[in-house]
């Protein structure tokens, strides 16, 4: 094992072999697919945006049609771009935290990676040519769940086999969220996804439960989804970056620790409110509410530490636009988890469920915090992967920020209100308790607010694309960082700004 060869004699072995120490090229593979797929995915929204300004743009094709174009961007830019920003981040946090090689070495980190590319090509394949169990978040078939399921369990062997090989005694508490992630999606994936296909070469598979247990579970998934995917792997990545941005260390691991087990106790029970008003049984439905409610302190919790720990470093804003990205995307955090558990309250939700309120809420926290803190890891990353002094251009990042956070403002403001209008005008009655308007009135009335939100989508997608011309120019200049790094062997540099306590 390298990590234990230079261990005997850091000093002698780092100058004589220089293995590297760490596991970096599947890594920086993750990094490229990370942008790529970001840019497909806001893409991909921005024509399904404009496909419900402008329905012409559907194109009479069944393969284009927004049906199947949607869960196209919902895969895109959660499994694709998030989930290769989550194991790219992931398996670099662990092994620095850990100060061990990664689980399995290249061969392991090169099966991820191509394994995880093939299960996305092989499902958005699956969606434009109408392959659906029509799940939400959980559309690929049995045969593309079933090889999921082969690359995240190696996921959670690389992951967790670095965990036990690790020569820091201290389990830095990113590894915490992002093990918390990878443990509960296997879970939610295999159990939403037990299914017998109709035979074995047929790609048409029915679920095990029906009905109402369907739904809850699907339910359990999805809310789930957005509870470990969305949030806790993304606060792994929150909890190592922002300390290393603003070179403070966490406000309050004592806090950080409190956030962890109350978040992952809470979030598990959540999964009714988005079932509210259905068969589902009311207990089930107030349960739903009142953990949804009670959700909202950890989150708020995890937020004040991800901002406090600027404290003392808030001049650094001004002048790292990457650390910018970070801070705000955990204030998105912090608004959305905040409305969430006010739309779970079943008299907000009674008006907020099928409008576009819910489609807002949905992208101030995956524009605002999903994307925003990986922009942020990003732009960290990316010199340190590659060796370079810094990145290309500040000035670039900071264009990217304005013009990003310009278009959330418009998308999610656009949102709010049609999505506030629409529950109200389905509500309307009139004095003969008519209703007052005929759904397709309520369509038209949506047709601005839909041209600003594509707009929104157009912003949000160009800063994208200053983005990876920023990061092209960072992985092509030759300014090399000062020194190399050389390995790092156990006892010397600190992985991460020592807990505060
Ligand atoms: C350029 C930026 C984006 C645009 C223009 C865009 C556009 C859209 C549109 C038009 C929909 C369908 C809304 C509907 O059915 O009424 C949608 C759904 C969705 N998008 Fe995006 N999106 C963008 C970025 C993102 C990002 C970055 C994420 C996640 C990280 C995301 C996650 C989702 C999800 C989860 C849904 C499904 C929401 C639901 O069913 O309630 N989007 N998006
Ligand atoms: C305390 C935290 C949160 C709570 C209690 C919460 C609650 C809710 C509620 C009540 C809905 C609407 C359900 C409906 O009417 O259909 C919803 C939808 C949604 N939320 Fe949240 N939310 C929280 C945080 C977040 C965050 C941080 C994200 C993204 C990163 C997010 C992503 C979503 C998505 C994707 C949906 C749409 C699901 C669908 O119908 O397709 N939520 N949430
Ligand atoms: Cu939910």
């Amino acid at each position: 094992m390298a990590a234990a060869g230079y261990a005997a004699n850091p000093a002698l072995s780092a100058a004589v072999t220089r293995p590297e120490p760490y596991v970096e090229a599947p890594i920086r593979a993750f990094a490229i697919a990370t942008v790529f797929w970001g840019v497909v995915g806001f893409l991909v929204g921005v024509v399904i945006a404009s496909q419900l300004a402008w329905p012409l743009l559907n194109l009479d094709l069944e393969w284009t049609t927004f049906g199947r174009l949607r869960p196209v961007h919902t895969s895109a830019v959660i499994f694709a771009f998030g989930g290769n920003a989550l194991i790219c981040t992931s398996l670099y946090v662990v092994q620095r935290t850990c100060r061990a090689r990664l689980f399995g070495g290249e061969p392991m980190g090169w099966f991820l990676f191509w394994g995880y590319q093939f299960f996305i090509v092989a499902a958005a394949l699956g969606y434009v040519f109408g392959v659906t169990q029509g799940k939400e978040y959980a559309e690929p078939e049995w045969f593309v769940d079933l090889w999921l399921t082969v690359v995240w369990v190696h996921y959670l062997v690389a992951f967790g086999g670095t965990i036990l090989r690790r020569e820091e005694p201290h389990i830095y508490v990113a590894n915490w969220f992002y093990l918390a992630f990878i443990i509960t999606v296997a879970m939610l994936h295999i159990v939403n996804n037990l299914a017998l296909p109709i035979t074995l070469g047929h790609g048409k598979s029915y679920g095990l439960a029906a009905g109402v247990q369907d739904a809850m579970i699907q339910w359990w998934y999805g809310h789930n989804a957005v509870g470990f995917f969305l949030t806790a792997g993304f606060l792994g990545m929150m909890y190592y970056f922002i300390p290393k941005q603003a070179e403070r260390p966490v406000y309050s691991y004592r806090l950080s620790i409190v956030h962890f087990w109350s978040l992952i106790f809470l979030y598990i029970w959540a999964g009714p409110h988005h079932l509210h008003y259905t068969a589902l049984p009311d207990w089930a439905q107030t349960l739903g509410m009142v953990f949804s409610v009670m959700l909202w302190m950890p989150s708020w919790g995890g937020m004040i530490n991800g901002l406090m720990t600027l404290s003392g470093a808030w001049d650094k804003l001004r002048t790292d636009p990457g650390l910018r990205f970070s801070v705000t995307a955990v204030g998105f955090y912090g608004m959305s988890t905040f409305e969430g558990p006010v739309m779970s309250i079943k008299a907000v939700n009674a008006l907020s469920h099928y409008t576009d309120w819910t489609i807002g809420h949905v992208h101030s926290g995956a524009m605002g915090w999903v994307g925003f803190i990986t922009f942020g890891a990003l732009y960290w990353l990316y010199p340190k992967l590659w060796g370079k002094r810094a990145l290309y251009s500040q000035k670039l990042v900071s264009w990217h920020f304005w013009i990003a956070t310009l278009g959330i403002v418009l998308y999610i403001t656009a949102m709010w209100v049609s999505g506030i209008l629409q529950g109200l005008m389905w509500r309307a009655y009139d004095e003969l308790g008519f209703l007052q308007y005929a759904f397709i009135e309520s369509v038209a009335a949506m047709h601005p607010y839909y041209v600003i939100r594509m707009m929104g989508g157009v912003l949000y997608l160009s800063g994208a694309l200053i983005m990876v011309f920023n990061l092209w120019k960072t992985v092509t200049s030759d300014e090399l960082a000062d020194e190399v790094p050389a390995p790092v062997p156990a006892g010397i540099a600190a992985p991460v700004p020592a807990p505060a306590e």
